[in-house]
Formats: C-alpha cells, sequence, structure tokens
C-alpha cells in the first residue's frame, strides 16, 4: 500500500516538473523574441518585412539554407519597397545611393561578425578582418600586387593556363572527328564526362573554370599551379593536419616538396558545401552555430573546414620549401612587417592563402561559367561578339588572346558587364554594423549596433533602372545607355561592391574574363543541351551547379 502511494507521489513529482518544464517553453519565448519586439532598441519596429524575420534571427538563415538567398530579397523589396527588415537587428536597404552611403571610406561601419565563420583559421585574412585599423594595415600590404600594372605583369604567367584549357577543349573536340571515323562516342577525360553528338562535343564545363581559375590563382599566389587542368580533375593534395603542417613550415630540404603528411582530397564539393553552410551559420550566435554544425544534413560541410584549412597550408608549405621560386604574391606576404617588426605568422600566412584561393578562384570561375551560359544560349549575342574578336585577332597568330588586343573591344566590355549584371555572382547583402553615433541612409538613422546591408542582386535586377528587359541578357544596354541612364546603370552597378572592403582583385578578375570569352569564343562555337534555366547554389558566392553546352571548332 505504501509503496503504491509512493509510486504515486513519485510520478505525480515528475508530471510537476514536466508541466514546469514546458511551461518555461513559452515564457522564454516571450522573453527572447517577443519582448525585444515590442521593447525595439534599435527603432527599427516601423521597416516592413516577412513577420518572423521581425521576430527571429532564424528566418534569415533558414531561406539561405533552402537556396533562395538572392531570389527571396529580391521578391521581398519588389513587393516592400526600399527598406526591408530580415532580422530584429538588420535592415536591407535597395537603393545606389545606399552603396557609398553604407559601404563608403566615410561611413564608419564596421564587417558584422557575420563573417568570422570565413576563415578556418584562428588569424584572421583581408576578407573576414573586423577592425579597420587591422584592416587598413593588411590592404596596404597586399594591395601593390592587385595594381593595374601588377595584374598586367601577371598575365604571362596566367597565359599558360589559358592555353592549357584551350589545349584540353581541344582534345575534347578531337573525339568528334575520330568518332567520325568510328572512334567511341562517349567517355570521360579525367572526371570530366563528354559524348559526341550532332558534330559537337557536349560536357559540363563547370569544373573546367575551376581548374582553370584554380590553376591560375595557385601559380600566381604561391608560384605552382594545383595541376586541376592536365588532370582534368579537382584533386589536390592538402596538408592531413594542419597543426602538424604548421610546425614543420620552411624546414623541409626538398625544393618544391610538402615536408609534411599530405592527403587527396576533391575540392569542388568540399568549397560548395562548406560556402553553402557558413552562409547560413554566418547569421547565428555561436552557440547556434554549434547545434547546426551537428546536424547531418550538414556533416560534409562540417568535416570540410579542417580540410579547407589544410589546402592553404599545403599550399603555403611547399612553395616556403622553394626559396628560388619566382616572385608571387605570396612574396609580398613574406616581407610584410607588424609595427614590432614582425613577419607574419605560419598561420597568418596560411589564412591569407586561404582567402585567396578561395575570393579570387571561386569567383572568377563562377562569373566565367554563368556569362558562358548565356552566351550559348543567345546565338545572336553570340555571333556579335565572335565577328568583333575575330576582327581584332585577325592578326595574331597565338591560340590565348593577347589582353592588349581585346581589353577595349566595346561588345566585349559589354558582355562582360552584363554577365557581371545578370548573374551578380556575390550577390547578398553585405552586412554591416552602424557605429557609435549611428548611421542616416536615405534619410533614415540607424543606432549604433544595427546591421545595415544593400543587395546586390537586387540592384542588379530593378526594373527601374535596367528597364523592362532586365531579366534578359542584353549586353548592348551598355553600348545604347547614354547621360542620366547610364549614370543610374553605373550607380547601381556593384559587382565587386565598393569602399574600402571593395574587391581587391577586381582588376585581376576582369583581365582574366576578358582573356578567358574571348580565347574561348574565338576558338569555339557554342549551344547549351538545354534550355533550363542555370541552376545556381545561391550562397554567399553564387555557384553554377552545372553547365552542360555543346562546342564545335570555329577554325577552317
Ligand atoms: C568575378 C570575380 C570576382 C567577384 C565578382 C568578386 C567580388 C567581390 C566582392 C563583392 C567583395 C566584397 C565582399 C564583402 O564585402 O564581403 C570582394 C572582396 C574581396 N575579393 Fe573579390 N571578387 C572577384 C574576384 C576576386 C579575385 C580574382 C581576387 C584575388 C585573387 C579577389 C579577392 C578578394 C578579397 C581579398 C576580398 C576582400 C577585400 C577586403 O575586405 O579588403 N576577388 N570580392
Amino acid at each position: 500500500m505504501s509503496l503504491l502511494r509512493d509510486i504515486t507521489v513519485q510520478a505525480l513529482s515528475f508530471v510537476d516538473k514536466l508541466i514546469f518544464w514546458l511551461a518555461l517553453i513559452p515564457i522564454i519565448g516571450i522573453a527572447m523574441y517577443i519582448v525585444p519586439y515590442f521593447l525595439d532598441p534599435l527603432g527599427l519596429r516601423a521597416f516592413p518585412g516577412p513577420i518572423l524575420a521581425k521576430f527571429t534571427i532564424g528566418w534569415l538563415p533558414w531561406v539561405v539554407s533552402q537556396n533562395r538567398w538572392s531570389l527571396t530579397v529580391n521578391r521581398l523589396h519588389q513587393k516592400y519597397g526600399i527598406f526591408v527588415r530580415l532580422s530584429p537587428n538588420h535592415v536591407s536597404i535597395a537603393h545606389p545611393a545606399a552603396l557609398s552611403a553604407v559601404y563608403g571610406y566615410s561611413s564608419g561601419v564596421t564587417k558584422a561578425p557575420y563573417y568570422d565563420v570565413f576563415g578556418d583559421f584562428r588569424a584572421k585574412n583581408l576578407f573576414n578582418i573586423i577592425s579597420r585599423t587591422e584592416h587598413t594595415r593588411k590592404r596596404r600590404i597586399v594591395s601593390p600586387m592587385f595594381s593595374q600594372q601588377s595584374v598586367r605583369a601577371l598575365e604571362i604567367n596566367a597565359r599558360v593556363h589559358h592555353n592549357n584549357l584551350v589545349s584540353q577543349w581541344e582534345r575534347l573536340y578531337s573525339y568528334v572527328k575520330q568518332a567520325e571515323k568510328g572512334g567511341i562516342r562517349e567517355d570521360k577525360l579525367g572526371a570530366s564526362a563528354w559524348r559526341v553528338e550532332d558534330g559537337r562535343v557536349w560536357f559540363d564545363c563547370m569544373p573546367w573554370f575551376s581548374y582553370w581559375s584554380f590553376d591560375t590563382i595557385g601559380d600566381l599566389a604561391f608560384g605552382s599551379p594545383f595541376g586541376m587542368l592536365s588532370a582534368a580533375n579537382d584533386t589536390v593534395r592538402v596538408a592531413k593536419s594542419v597543426k602538424a603542417s604548421l610546425a614543420t613550415f620552411g624546414t623541409s630540404s626538398n625544393a618544391g616538396e610538402f615536408g609534411f603528411e599530405t592527403e587527396e582530397m576533391a575540392i569542388e564539393k568540399m568549397l560548395s558545401e562548406r560556402g553553402h553552410l557558413i552562409s547560413i551559420l554566418g547569421w547565428l550566435p555561436e552557440y547556434w552555430r554549434r547545434i547546426v554544425q551537428m546536424l547531418p544534413a550538414y556533416r560534409f560541410g562540417t568535416e570540410a573546414a579542417p580540410k579547407m584549412a589544410g589546402l592553404a597550408v599545403a599550399a603555403v608549405g611547399k612553395r616556403l620549401n622553394n626559396p628560388a621560386a619566382r616572385e608571387d604574391m605570396l612574396n609580398r606576404l613574406l616581407d610584410a612587417r607588424d609595427e614590432n617588426g614582425k613577419p607574419m605568422s605560419p598561420e597568418e600566412l596560411s589564412a591569407d592563402a586561404f582567402q585567396l584561393i578561395v575570393a579570387g578562384a571561386d569567383t572568377t570561375a563562377n562569373t566565367s561559367c554563368a556569362t558562358t551560359y548565356y552566351l550559348a544560349r543567345d546565338q545572336r549575342v553570340q555571333a556579335k561578339l565572335q565577328a568583333e574578336l575575330d576582327e581584332a585577332l585577325k592578326s595574331i597568330d597565338s591560340a590565348v588572346a593577347p589582353y592588349d588586343a581585346i581589353q577595349n573591344l566595346p561588345y566585349l566590355d559589354a558582355v562582360v558587364n552584363e554577365g557581371l549584371r545578370l548573374y551578380t555572382t556575390v550577390g547578398a547583402g553585405l552586412p554591416r554594423v552602424v557605429p557609435e553615433g549611428g548611421l542616416t541612409v536615405l534619410g533614415h538613422t540607424f543606432k549604433e549596433g544595427t546591421w545595415v546591408s544593400v543587395p546586390i542582386y537586387r540592384l542588379h535586377q530593378d526594373e527601374s533602372i535596367w528597364g523592362e528587359n532586365v531579366n534578359e541578357f542584353y549586353p548592348e544596354r551598355w553600348i545604347e545607355a547614354s547621360g542620366d541612364r547610364k549614370k543610374a546603370m553605373l550607380d547601381a552597378f556593384a559587382p565587386f561592391s565598393m569602399g574600402p572592403r571593395s574587391c581587391i582583385g577586381r582588376n585581376l578578375a576582369l583581365m582574366q574574363l576578358h582573356i578567358v570569352l574571348s580565347t574561348l569564343f574565338h576558338r569555339f562555337d557554342f549551344v547549351l543541351e538545354s534550355d533550363d534555366p542555370l541552376h545556381v547554389q545561391d550562397s554567399l558566392i553564387r555557384k553554377p551547379k552545372w553547365c552542360m553546352i555543346g562546342i564545335k571548332s570555329r577554325k577552317l
């Protein structure tokens, strides 16, 4: 009898506790989400936006996780106008005048803690440094190597990789001739599957642009390409243990060797899954980041972090073991000294190397692929570009277009600009924190601590600026527009952002885009396998998932 009473008492006390904890959930919810909304410490309640975004920081990362970041923000601005609240503390401002107000030199903003996740080292790199003073110091070290003059000097080294790309595509095209003589009609070259049909060779060009771009950055930055183009695959050697490898830096006597344990890693999947995961994590506080990284869906992206770090460590380590190497970007970082005369630590060197690889290679590859897609889809534009290239290159006897011969071609310039506009490789609003004293944008003063951003994709898709054919790939708009209309277009055009945190690699990217597009479109004729829209992974760096093309040689 007493046993029964004890069990009943215990059960009741368990139920009481359960009720108590369940009752806490709405109370915690009210305290965390509803109370701040009504207290409105940043004075943002008047700004329109999705209801969930006003209450929780979880809404935006959820949109990013659904691969709908740029498109959703674009749609919200179409619905609500210039200002849209994207989270309890973050307002997106879609207006060209907001670009200089937020990102300009005098705004005083800093990059938001969103950027903390962009770098897999403890040391900060140029891209994710928050402190303005530290950033200015590092930018001063790095910027001379990206001046127009320095970039022009890099053309000769970059040319090798343009040449390799063309040679590999010529090789792919040679299978058409072989098939006509009874040879096989489909196979793989390295990791790239191809097939012959209708007098063309068909393949996915996205990985090829990555091979080319990564090899080029590897060579320009560390004096040694990754070897992706020649192997036709994205496998690279990465340091097995970052910590152990950093400790051996510069101690190996085998010039050009790693001097530490390495392993093979396929870089494309690693980059895209990691890029997607950190684009989500950046919006979350530290404790949420830890939880999300434990979710099975993001296991690969989480495990990729040390591998990505290992990629940079391997590139830097190998280069340090070769002091006689040609002058490259790493030289500049090696020569840099802080205010106490100390050189950069191995980890800081690797962090900067890592950022050069990711910011430089992936962006250029994705933009080249997207522009190729638009040109292959629109035969009229492609033919017009080819006519201009044929004329400009008629007396040039080399597979690769020299930059001197093509840098001022009006239609090519328009094609490059239109690709950068319509695709918008970095499409998101890049978040900044309002400094002490507030920030006034278009007549609204935002309080210290508010996050603000200007969505580049939206600016590039605004019908009131670009006209009714805003969704069309129409290079002529850059030639036909003049006066106020042209000014409005240029004011809203920000593929490389602007101000002190704008893209440092802009000159290099533009040279690379001009050369690769003119070389390939002069040499080959392109069509798409299907007119389907380009499938894009909509992370901070927007990445085409694939792009199936059919090419044939234009050589008579
Ligand atoms: C088409 C190609 C490219 C596009 C569209 C692009 C776009 C951008 C954008 C929009 C930013 C600002 C990011 C932010 O504020 O969060 C940026 C920053 C940066 N980019 Fe690029 N980029 C390209 C190519 C390159 C290349 C080739 C390099 C170097 C090899 C490079 C290196 C960097 C670096 C280091 C930063 C950070 C600069 C700083 O914070 O001071 N980018 N890029």
